[in-house]
């Protein structure tokens, strides 16, 4: 029996010998080289974290002292070294989540995966703490360089420097990279005391000799580590955050658990906010992802061990679209620029980058300052394209209200992962954006339903430029494209089908986005039952065309389909236009529920919210009364 299987939870790791935690560092990197191949997840991430977790829970006592991890993608030793180690369906219905879990673990807190929250978390934890008196009770939060450039992160940093009685710990996991290495002066600053020759010099002199020299070199080396305000002062600029008032160890190596372990008993004695700067290697251990120069292995899908290459062929379809039409238009549109927050590959920005280097601009974790920049690009001439997934733009929406819109100014948002993303679970999954938008003025959105219409969209987007546009689609393949057999004033229709002998009810279908060919499979199922059915697919959906309205008022009902929320999203407004119009039509909207859904497939998701053929049926004879 290995040491991993035995680890049932933090006691037994605190029995360990620094030799055994080494040995079970090795083990981990195994264990998930070989789990995460197999399911996919954030490979990269956590390798890079093992000794960290592990000297972490030796240091402290989770669940008393509380744990938070920014993000949380980087949490999986966190759950093999508390109880959890079954990650045969990680990310999968049933299975471990791919983040922290409270429906998992006492141990967990945070489940939420928006970057740059983890340090808001810790403050209001470490307040409460205090103001119950529990000053014995520490809050340690795990924070990445890349989550470190999100501006939530500043603003509690803000609180917290200022603070005396916070048992906080400030863990900075720096590896110098978000996906791609991390942008921006905060970048720079973490990067001199890591690069610097003078410092790395000295730390490997300090390696070698002291620690050679027994119990007074290993105290010298330690008091060297410690130093490092001098060594700062010598070789880098002052630490920004004692500037501020923080408390600040480091930079450690985080690949070595005793040093690890000194610094954090250090954080933890010292009775107040404490900032351990400590230095890791993104897919450490694991030469795919070391060598891997594009994103270490950030998010994988299913790879082979050995080599890391993809089991499948690529899963983002959608995006390579994307990839290919922004580069053909920002070779007509020299005033196109293209933004993102620190996810240029997974947006699919890499070859616009690749060809318009001067015109590409990777912000880091940083959605509200992409959008107000962009706004001031828009203002100073240029045709900004910002590139989110569609779930992080939620924290950019009073930007997009306040700056962009107000301001009438053509910005356009390409919005990825819309829709039911599935194994990121409740958080990722990029339903909020329809009913989001649908309250901005001005604000026109596209729905593409395929290939083809996803091109059409962009390249009619970017020639708007006195109001917001977004074009929204889903993770993964995109489908053939879905021919129109006719059109209502600029709405596609997609199939005609005549009321059967003897009856004269219609249905008019309307499919947004990606579930117009759900709406086809409907009007199929319907026409065999003998009803009319008119299946639309409008790729312009916000405002609602006039088209839709009209029609509806020709038909005895009205379906809306589309994967986001069916309460207040595109549908239901559907139904509002249509009743301000006087059309009596009852419409049926179906989507999403105002619900957070954990990780599970998307067809999962749909048979379990009834978003299937079968189930829409069942529904529409039921409001038909049969
Ligand atoms: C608001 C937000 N924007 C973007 C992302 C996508 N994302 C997930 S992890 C990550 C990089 C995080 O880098 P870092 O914090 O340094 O952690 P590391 O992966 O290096 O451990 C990004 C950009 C996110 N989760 N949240
Ligand atoms: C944690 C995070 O936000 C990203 O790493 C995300 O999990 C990647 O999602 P995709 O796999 O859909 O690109
Ligand atoms: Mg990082």
């Amino acid at each position: 029996m290995g040491l991993l299987e035995q680890i049932t939870g933090p006691a037994r790791l605190r029995t360990l010998t620094i030799a055994q935690t080494e040995q079970l560092a090795a083990e981990i990197r195994e264990f998930l080289v070989q789990a995460v191949s197999r399911t996919g997840g954030h490979l990269g991430p956590n390798l890079g974290v093992v000794e960290l977790t592990i000297a972490m829970h030796r240091v402290f006592s989770s669940p008393t002292d509380t744990f938070v991890f920014d993000t949380g993608h980087q949490s999986y030793v966190h759950k093999l070294l508390t109880g959890r180690q079954d990650f045969s369906r990680l990310r999968r219905h049933d299975g471990l989540s791919g983040y922290p879990s409270r429906a998992e673990s006492e141990h967990d807190v945070v489940e939420n995966s928006h970057a740059s929250t983890a340090l808001s978390w810790a403050d209001g934890i470490a307040k409460a703490n205090a103001l119950k008196g529990s000053l014995d009770r520490h809050v340690v939060a795990v924070i990445g360089d890349g989550a470190l450039t999100g501006g939530m992160a500043w603003e509690a940093i803000n609180n917290i420097a200022g603070s005396t009685d916070e048992r906080l710990v400030i863990v900075v996991n720096d590896n110098g990279r978000s996906y791609a290495p991390t942008i921006g002066g905060l970048a720079h600053h973490l990067d001199t005391l890591r690069t610097t020759r003078g410092y790395e010099q000295v730390l490997s002199w300090g390696k070698r000799t002291l620690k050679r020299s027994g119990l007074p070199g290993r105290v010298t080396y330690d008091a060297l580590h410690g130093l490092k305000k001098g060594i700062k002062d010598v070789v880098a600029p002052q630490g920004m955050f004692e500037d501020l008032g923080l408390k600040y160890i480091g930079p450690v190596d985080g690949h070595d658990v005793a040093a690890l372990e000194r610094s954090l008993s250090a954080a933890r004695a010292f009775g107040g906010p404490v900032l351990v700067h400590v230095m890791t290697e993104k897919g450490r251990g694991y030469s795919p992802a070391e060598q891997d120069v594009a994103d270490r292995f950030h998010a994988v899908g299913q790879i082979h061990p050995e080599t890391g290459l993809p089991v499948a062929p690529s899963r983002f379809g959608w995006t390579s679209v994307f990839a290919d039409e922004i580069v053909a238009i920002g070779r007509r549109r020299p005033d196109v620029v293209a933004i993102t927050a620190a996810m240029l590959n997974p947006v699919g920005l890499a070859p616009f980058q690749a060809e318009f280097p001067h015109r590409t601009f990777d912000v880091g974790i940083a959605e509200q300052h992409a959008v107000t920049s962009a706004a001031g690009m828009a203002f100073a001439g240029m045709h900004p394209v910002v590139a989110v997934y569609a779930t992080f733009l939620n924290r950019a929406f009073d930007q997009v209200l306040m700056d962009v819109a107000l301001h009438r100014a053509g910005v356009t948002f390409v919005l990825d992962r819309a829709g039911i993303t599935g194994d990121d679970g409740a958080s990722h999954n990029g339903v909020w954006d329809l009913a989001m938008l649908r309250i901005v003025p001005g604000l026109r959105l596209a729905a593409p339903r395929d290939e083809s219409t996803l091109r059409a969209a962009l390249r009619a987007a970017v020639d708007v430029d006195d109001a917001p546009t977004v074009v929204r689609y889903p993770k993964g393949s995109v489908g053939p494209d879905l021919v129109a057999v006719d059109e209502l004033d600029g709405v596609d229709v997609l199939a005609r089908h005549e009321p059967g002998d003897g009856e004269e009810r219609r249905v008019l279908v309307v499919g947004i986005g990606s579930m117009a060919q759900t709406a086809l499979g409907l009007g199929e199922k319907l026409a065999a039952l003998g009803l009319g059915c008119t299946v639309v697919s409008p790729t312009w959906v916000l405002p609602v065309p006039s088209a839709l309205v009209k029609s509806a008022g020709e038909h005895d009902l009205v379906v809306t389909i589309e994967d986001g929320l069916a309460d207040g999203g595109v549908g239901a407004l559907v139904r509002e236009r249509a009743a301000e119009a006087g059309v009596r039509t009852p419409v049926h909207t179906v989507g999403l529920p105002t619900a957070f859904l954990p990780h599970a497939s998307r067809e999962q998701v749909a048979e379990g919210n009834r978003l299937t053929v079968p189930d829409i049926t069942a529904d529409v004879l039921r409001l038909l009364g049969g």
